[in-house]
């Protein structure tokens, strides 16, 4: 008889940062008294039900290995891939074909550049979504007028027209789904040469749609320079003289 379905992390970290640019990936920036990626990490773990985080990372990034040694509910996959999308099916594949997860286990996948994640916000994804037929995610939604531009040849950016924002959220992290079945649609969307910029997007090829259950600004990605400023400022961090 099959167990229980668990709940595990697993946690992309093996972009290059290109948008945040310096010589340090940003999801190793120092944000208050630790990494960015320890904040994300530890924002998984602060709910008892999640067993264990995957952390992923390029082949050859031995830092993250260093910085959760000792830590046994924590471990580094170092598969990452050319896309957030083949890093996630790479982790995907690896933990169900060592039999690191079962198929029907939850995955919460969760942006290393998320630091910000609150207990209650996690706590109310794996409640709701884990009753929901497929899964889900945390979004906010869209509160600006949103405008489609062209980029005119001299760089100069013009709006075009309103994008009608009245049914848009902005999708966050964490994303909740079935191990296999979440393995299943990414593999088969990157077979067809779907581009993925997120884990519910495979799910929706599906044709099913996942619970959105709302966010909050705190849970900001860290995509630019002044977003780790930002978002210090969000989590009331020192950041003047990180450690
Ligand atoms: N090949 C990739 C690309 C991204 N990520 C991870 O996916 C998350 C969201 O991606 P993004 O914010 O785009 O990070 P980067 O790809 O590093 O940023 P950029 O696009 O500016 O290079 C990050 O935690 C990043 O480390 C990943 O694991 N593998
Ligand atoms: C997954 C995500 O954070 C949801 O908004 C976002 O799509 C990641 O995009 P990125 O370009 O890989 O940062």
């Amino acid at each position: 008889m099959a167990r229980t379905a668990k709940y595990f992390g697993l946690v992309p970290a093996g972009g290059a940062g290109r948008r945040f640019g310096g010589k340090t990936p940003k999801q190793y920036a120092i944000l208050g008294a630790h990494t960015v990626l320890e904040h994300s990490v530890q924002a998984l773990l602060a709910d008892p039900r999640v067993e264990k985080v995957f952390v992923v990372v390029a082949q050859g990034d031995s830092t993250a290995e260093s910085l959760f040694e000792g830590n046994l509910q924590v471990k580094c996959l170092p598969v990452a891939g050319a896309e957030r999308a083949n890093t996630v099916l790479n982790a995907l594949n690896h933990l169900l074909q060592n039999f690191m997860v079962n198929e029907t286990d939850w995955i919460l996948v969760h942006d290393a550049a998320r630091p910000g994640l609150s207990p209650i916000a996690l706590k109310t994804l794996m409640d709701q979504a884990s009753e929901h037929v497929v899964g889900g995610l945390l979004a906010v939604p869209v509160a600006d007028t949103l405008k489609r531009v062209v980029v005119a040849e001299e760089g100069e950016v013009i709006a075009q027209h309103t994008v009608p924002r009245d049914q848009l959220w902005a999708a966050q992290t964490p994303q909740m789904f079935r191990a296999q079945a979440l393995n299943m649609a990414i593999s088969e969307c990157l077979y067809k040469g779907l581009a993925l910029t997120d884990d519910a997007s495979a799910i929706e090829t599906m044709g099913i749609g996942p619970l959105i259950v709302p966010g909050h600004v705190e849970n900001m990605k860290i995509t630019q320079a002044d977003d780790l400023r930002i978002v210090a400022k969000l989590l009331g961090l020192n950041q003047e003289n990180p450690q």
